[in-house]
């Protein structure tokens, strides 16, 4: 629909349903932000009690997932939060990101539910039993190892897997969570009609019915035929039986998914002819959103998550990063490597060192010298992605930098490291090995510039720290207001 088309006043709603929070922002026709809103599940919800939306399960290790409903009840919180700030009538599209990766089980039975919503009832008294498993994993996961293997030599190998889907197996990945399931929960398994990704997810209840999983988050699996961009027999077969009739039809990520359903027009007076434009996860959609579309630019998105992410021409699948159908661009490919300890990590090195204050820990970053005297140090509060390695603090004292042989390198003790060298080390060891990483996946080197986007993209300090590791320029996003 061409904006000039568009009816005076026309508004355009997108949602972000992330690990730890929804969030809406509301566009107008000149896509100027006119309203934005959000709903923090651990503040917001207390009665789920997660802890940065989710919950680790402390007799499975590396088991991570978050209460399905909860994000149902989220997303009600955050319309009635909305609605006195826009007319939802003026709304003439709605879309939006899912974190990747995170899975939710239809229970058998749920199309029905779904597609006769009571507008006098709230979605959360309809859908609480629609689900064959309250509990949805979640891409922080990495319980799924023994599965990831499994699936992997079923085709040829991790190289032969990764050439097929574009990844080679991950944990967080959809697939190997499903087959988890089948393996350890085989009557919630079989009592799944449909397994959504989050995108897929919330566009479902938005239309209000099963919505196609898309291309392009789809490829957060290790199920999707990367070059075919359809299901991959051979991987389906590995991964769980009958499973291509659960996953449905997969859509491209700029297609429309329908029309809002009845339950929406009735209860929030959203105009019915509202088109529900397909979801996809975060990152990809941060690469829309971004217009990031010039060879040589890199994106470091700094969220609960660290990712960096490109665009490519051809997909080149290797043991290390990912490769994704671009989101915008039909023929094209997105790249990307993903650090699971972004955020909350650097969170907890600031409460620790620089007495909770980001200010605090931005004066040691700005007060210590690049390279840090040579302290050099990895954080993984969580199991990490990149290098897949569990959790545990590694601190180095590296004495020549130009010397990259192992001893060269001395594991330190955290007594040698004062809170201001702490503080740059773990922004430094981020941010080095990022760009170790991206240059060994093929990535620009250096980029022509780096966008950065992200909660954390808003602190200069760190931005300026970018800026020296990968010797190039970077931008933000301009924040409007
Ligand atoms: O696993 C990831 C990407 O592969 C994360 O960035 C999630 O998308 C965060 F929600």
């Amino acid at each position: 629909v061409g904006r000039s088309s568009l009816p005076d006043g026309a508004l355009f709603l997108g949602l972000d349903s992330s690990t730890q929070s929804v969030k809406a922002t509301v566009l107008s026709n000149e896509l100027i932000i006119v309203a934005s809103e959000t709903v923090n599940f651990d503040s917001e919800l207390p009665h789920y009690k997660t802890e940065g939306g989710v919950y680790r399960d402390p007799t499975d290790d590396g088991r991570i997932y978050s209460p399905t409903i909860m994000w149902v009840e989220a997303l009600e919180l955050l319309l009635e939060k909305l609605k006195p700030k826009i007319n939802f009538s003026k709304v003439v599209a709605v879309s939006g990101s899912g974190q990747q990766h995170g899975s939710v089980y239809w229970k058998k039975g749920s199309q029905a539910v779904l597609s006769s919503l009571d507008p006098g009832k709230s979605l959360v008294s309809q859908l609480k039993d629609a689900f064959s498993t309250m509990d949805s994993p979640i891409w922080m996961d990495s319980s799924t190892t023994k599965q990831c293997r499994e699936v992997e030599n079923a085709v040829g190998g991790a190289l032969e897997l990764s050439k097929l889907t574009g990844s080679r197996a991950y944990e967080r990945f959809t697939g190997p969570q499903i087959r988890k399931i089948y393996q350890t929960a085989p009557h919630i398994y079989e009592n799944t009609e449909r397994i959504s990704l989050v995108s897929s997810f919330m566009a479902s209840i938005l239309v209000g019915c099963y919505a196609s999983i898309d291309e392009t988050d789809g490829a957060g699996m290790n199920l999707m035929d990367i070059n075919k961009r359809t299901w991959s027999k051979a991987v389906l077969e590995a991964t769980a039986p009958d499973l291509e009739q659960k996953l449905g039809n997969l859509a491209p990520a700029c297609a429309a998914a329908g029309r809002i359903s009845s339950y929406f027009v009735e209860r929030h007076q959203f105009d019915k002819n509202c088109f529900v434009i397909q979801w996809s996860g975060d990152n990809p959609n941060s690469l829309a959103g971004l217009t990031l579309n010039t060879p040589g630019d890199l994106a470091i998105s700094l969220g609960t998550s660290d990712t960096v992410f490109g665009i490519t021409a051809e997909a080149k699948p290797s043991l290390e990063g990912h490769v994704f159908p671009n989101p915008v661009e039909p023929d094209g490919y997105m790249v990307m490597l993903c650090y699971k300890n972004g955020s909350l990590t650097r969170e907890d090195v600031r409460n620790q060192c620089a007495e909770k204050s980001w200010d605090i820990f931005n004066n040691y970053l700005e007060k210590t010298p690049p390279l840090n005297g040579g302290r050099l140090g990895f954080y993984y509060k969580d199991h990490e992605i990149l290098p897949p390695l569990p959790v545990g603090f590694h601190r180095y004292i590296v004495e020549n930098f130009s010397d990259a042989s192992s001893d060269n390198l001395k594991e330190c003790e955290v007594q040698e490291f004062d809170p201001e060298s702490e503080v740059r080390a773990i922004v430094e060891g981020q941010m080095l090995s990022m760009r170790g990483h991206a240059e060994r996946f093929g990535m620009p080197n250096p980029p022509k510039r780096i966008i950065a986007t992200g909660g954390a993209s808003s602190n200069e300090s760190i931005l300026k720290l970018i800026a020296q590791i990968f010797g190039c320029p970077v931008f933000t996003v301009e924040r409007p207001g």
